[in-house]
């Protein structure tokens, strides 16, 4: 790791600040250019343009003066994102690719189209390639040459044009490819699994003592994605969402002891979910993967459910794809069954949830009305172009990557931590997981807006 003073200043022994790998790190003849946004007519840096590596952003900015909660451990901090007055690149001599996997996300294709904006218009790169269907176009597929005027409607789109993928990971392969090509700069958008592949990718890169700039953005519409504030995209679906509570909210109370179930993406993490009931206000009950639950018996939710029936008529329901998955009966070669990458294969606790009820209702209420609307809106959600929010989001998060390679760092992940944007270590956000804090005040503000049980007692 480079500790020159230079590019990991010595931060106070209240402070730790998180070193980022340098390409000088592995050639340390590398020497720095002026920055090209220099000579950039539409920019002409005023005084404090550039970033310097002593810009630091804290991790944590609520601090409890009294002490009580302090910890005796220094605060992380990390480099604050933005253009350097120094470059380890010439622009002429930048092969910059950029590659998409894992599932889908709004914003996908505004990242790209602002990587290769951004690299073109400040920093004067000419050759840009995008990779297709994810790390296993880096060695089975053609990279596509990108530029300005192909890529200019592109954040209009949902999906990614360069196409996704999952599994492919052939890590020799994919370096030899890199090499091959002559790639200097990789871009890598993806979630958690394609960030830890960017790690071994890192790795291997300086194994063999390349000066190859490695940035890895986050993309994740679950929010599974720790340290940062939260990832592109996920403001869209939670918005998207809302129509499918709406939806089922009509349903259910247009019908006799009706109830409108929604399910949500949320392998791991139920923040789409979560956001969504608090935003929407009609929802009864709202179950994620960080809390279990259980049908019968008291405090279980067939109880609560029939009170919310009784007292209103109606009832919603919404369900994180990953909630509950323990309950549902599996064969043994559905508990083994995974995706191409890895990822365990989840049953559809929304059919299972619809089935159950409709059981319940009949064996406990056989002569009464009774109606389960299931709306699954799964991939309405994230294939939609993201909302202003978003695509303004995507934008500060490419030219940050951009910004941050041009300075020669590598093995990063670029992200907004308090709402600054911020360079951090590949392989502390590939390690970091962000479930649902079910003791903290949000959900427990799900709870009083519903009412709903917390699934403590026995059932
Ligand atoms: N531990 C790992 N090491 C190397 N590569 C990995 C690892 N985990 C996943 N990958 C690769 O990363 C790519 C994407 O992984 P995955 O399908 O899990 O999606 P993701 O990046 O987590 O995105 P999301 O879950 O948001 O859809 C795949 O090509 C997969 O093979
Ligand atoms: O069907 P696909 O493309 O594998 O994607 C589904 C998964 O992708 C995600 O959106 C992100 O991991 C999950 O919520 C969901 O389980
Ligand atoms: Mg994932």
């Amino acid at each position: 790791m480079n500790r020159s003073p230079d590019l990991n200043p010595i931060p106070p022994p209240s402070l730790r600040l998180q070193p980022l790998p340098h390409l000088t790190d592995t050639n340390p003849k590398l020497t720095p250019f002026p920055n090209p946004i220099d000579r950039n007519q539409f920019y002409r840096p005023p005084t404090g343009f550039y970033v310097s590596p002593s810009d630091i952003v804290l991790r944590h900015v609520t601090h409890d003066l009294s002490g009580a909660f302090s910890s005796p451990s220094p605060d992380p901090a990390y480099h604050r994102a933005g253009p350097r007055k120094n470059v380890y690149f010439e622009s002429a001599q930048i092969r910059a690719a950029i590659v998409s996997c894992g599932g889908l996300c709004p914003g996908m294709n505004t990242v790209i189209r602002e990587l290769v904006v951004g690299l073109w218009e400040l920093y004067g790169v000419r050759q840009i390639h995008g990779i297709r269907a994810g790390y296993r176009g880096f060695y089975s597929m053609d990279p596509i040459p990108l530029n300005p005027k192909l890529v200019h409607n592109w954040h209009k789109l949902g999906g990614t044009v360069l196409e996704t993928s999952r599994g492919g990971f052939d890590l020799e392969k994919i370096v030899d490819a890199i090499q091959h090509h002559g790639f200097n700069q990789v871009y890598i958008i993806g979630g958690d699994g394609t960030m830890r592949g960017a790690v071994k990718i890192f790795e291997e890169i300086r194994r063999r003592e390349l000066s190859i700039g490695v940035v890895g953005i986050p993309k994740t519409v679950d929010n599974d994605i720790g340290i940062i504030d939260r990832s592109f995209g996920f403001q869209t679906a939670v918005e998207m969402a809302q129509q499918a509570i709406s939806a089922a909210h009509v349903e259910a109370e247009s019908a006799v002891n009706g109830i409108g179930l929604v399910k949500l993406m949320g392998r791991s993490t139920g923040h789409i979910t979560l956001h969504a009931t608090l935003s929407s206000r009609d929802v009864d009950c709202c179950l994620i993967p960080e809390m279990d639950f259980y049908l019968e018996g008291e405090g279980g939710l067939f109880e609560f459910l029939g009170r919310k029936l009784k007292e209103n008529g109606h009832a919603v329901l919404v369900v994180a794809e990953g909630a509950g998955q323990d309950l549902i009966p599996r064969t043994d070669k559905q508990k083994e069954e995974r995706d191409e990458s890895g990822n365990l294969v989840f049953l559809d606790v929304g059919s299972w949830l619809k089935s159950e009820l409709k059981k319940w209702w009949e064996r406990d209420h056989p002569n009464e009305l009774f109606t389960v609307k299931y709306i699954d809106p799964t991939y309405m959600i994230r294939a939609v172009p993201a909302n202003a929010t978003d695509n303004l989001y995507c934008t500060l998060l490419a030219h940050s990557a951009i910004h941050g390679v041009m300075a020669g760092y590598t093995g990063f992940v670029c992200g907004p931590i308090n709402g600054t944007y911020c360079y951090i270590p590949l392989t502390e956000v590939a390690e970091a997981k962000n479930p649902v804090n079910t003791d903290d005040h949000k959900w427990a503000w799900v709870r009083s807006i519903t009412n709903q049980p917390d699934f403590t007692k026995a059932g």
